[in-house]
């Protein structure tokens, strides 16, 4: 059930399921996927089948898994879930069907393939979703180790857009009101981080009616949050005004003592960064005089005279809160990989990674209009003829 309801969110990847099937562009392809084995990758494991794909599927995550949405797809496909002490057989077992393409989070079936070069015979290439894989596959390729083209789709602006700033804005801050439930408007937020995430944490508790004050470290980033309509300044002052704090930098120890000590009681402290290290928990430990868990994702840090609360032991608050993104959002994601499969089985890409194509993403946003019902214009044949002049005529 859970992969149908997500499948009804997404209705560009259903569109390019509706295509796949028609034309059958990965016939005869073994594509392994090393993907969170959630509702809405079984929606890209069905589109890519769909396509005429073999597919076999592990997690990058074995601590991600839906079990009932593995169990339901392994009557479909090929699905090694392992637990997280047989989790690298899982990806061995993936890896050892030679795959043709890999999607990858986290470039772990992909680095799994380049153990065993022979596995590598044929490859065409593979697709990576996240940061973290793809600083792991360009230190490969600075090294001369990357033997197969990849397609960054975590780079992708459709994916920046859409993924990162309105995915991630609106699900942390359903994380933190799921393990609150406190009212945001009429609150101060505090958002450190003015990157993609950032400001769209800062755009969705601004919509909710909080008044957002942004620090950065970054001149041109903290200019345009100014621009656009929010307070900047030094967390040191800011920590003296805000009643709840988001962390999203990448960093690390960006809330600390020297912090803790200027904010006001009840403050609410939660990180939407990858890792928990962006609110220092060494700090918050040594300056509490007790240590209480108030609520399931609540332990508060009592400092003598004031109260601290962080929630879910400082962990990215949309995953361990909330249900991280929105299918809706995740349908963007993996209308893009699907997309870049099949470019992949049908074009010709040198080793080494490779932003997506352009034409993928407009593909991908005319699609989302097109489920959005949004129309737009086109350019006149005149105008397509005056862009492509070197200068502007001088008559006219
Ligand atoms: N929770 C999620 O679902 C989710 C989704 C996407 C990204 N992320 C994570 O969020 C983090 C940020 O991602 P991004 O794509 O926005 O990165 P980004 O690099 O575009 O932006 C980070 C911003 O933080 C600023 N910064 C760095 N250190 C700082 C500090 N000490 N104080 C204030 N500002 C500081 C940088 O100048 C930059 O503008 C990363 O850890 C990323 O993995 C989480």
């Amino acid at each position: 059930m859970r992969i149908e309801w997500a499948d009804g969110q997404m209705p560009v990847l259903r569109s390019i399921r509706e295509r796949f099937a028609r034309e059958r562009p990965l016939e005869g392809l073994t594509v392994g996927l090393c993907l969170h084995v959630t509702s809405e990758t079984g929606c890209l494991v069905r589109a890519l089948a769909a396509g005429g794909a073999s597919v076999a599927l592990c997690a990058s995550n074995p601590y991600a898994t839906q079990h009932d949405v593995a169990a339901a797809l392994s009557d479909e496909v090929e699905v090694h879930t392992g637990g997280p002490d047989d989790w690298a057989d899982s990806v061995a077992a993936v890896a050892a069907r030679a795959p043709r393409i890999t999607l990858d989070d986290g470039a772990d079936l992909l680095s799994a393939l380049h153990a065993v070069p022979e596995l590598l015979d044929g490859m065409l290439g593979g697709t990576e979703e996240t940061t973290t894989g793809l600083v792991r596959l360009r230190a490969m390729e600075a090294e001369g180790r990357l033997a197969v083209p990849v397609i960054a789709v975590n780079e992708a602006r459709a994916e920046k857009a859409l993924n990162d700033r309105f995915g991630t804005g609106q699900s942390v801050l359903d994380g933190i009101l799921r393990a609150t439930n406190i009212l945001l408007a009429g609150q101060t937020v505090v958002v450190l981080g003015y990157g993609w995430t950032g400001r769209g944490v800062a755009l969705a508790a601004h919509g909710l009616g909080a008044s957002v004050i942004v620090c950065e470290v970054d001149p041109l980033r903290a200019l345009e949050a100014r621009m656009e309509g929010f307070s900047v300044m030094p967390a040191s002052v800011a920590a003296e005004r805000g009643d709840v704090f988001i962390t999203v930098t990448g960093g690390q120890d960006v809330l600390r003592g020297e912090h803790f000590v200027r904010m006001k009681d009840g403050a609410v402290l939660a990180n939407a960064g990858h890792f928990d290290v962006e609110i220092s928990l060494p700090d918050l430990r040594g300056a509490a005089v007790e240590v209480r868990e108030v609520l399931p994702l609540v332990r508060q840090y009592d400092l003598g005279d004031r109260r601290l609360n962080l929630l879910a032991g400082g962990r990215v608050v949309n995953l361990a809160a909330a249900d991280g993104h929105p299918a809706a959002v995740m349908d963007v994601s993996f209308a893009l990989q699907a997309l870049a499969a099949e470019a992949l089985a049908t074009g010709s890409f040198t080793p080494g990674v490779h932003p997506v194509p352009d034409g993928i993403e407009r593909e991908v946003a005319a699609l989302k209009l097109a489920a959005l019902g949004v129309e737009i214009d086109e350019l006149t044949p005149a105008q397509v003829a005056y862009r492509s002049l070197t200068s502007p005529p001088l008559d006219r």
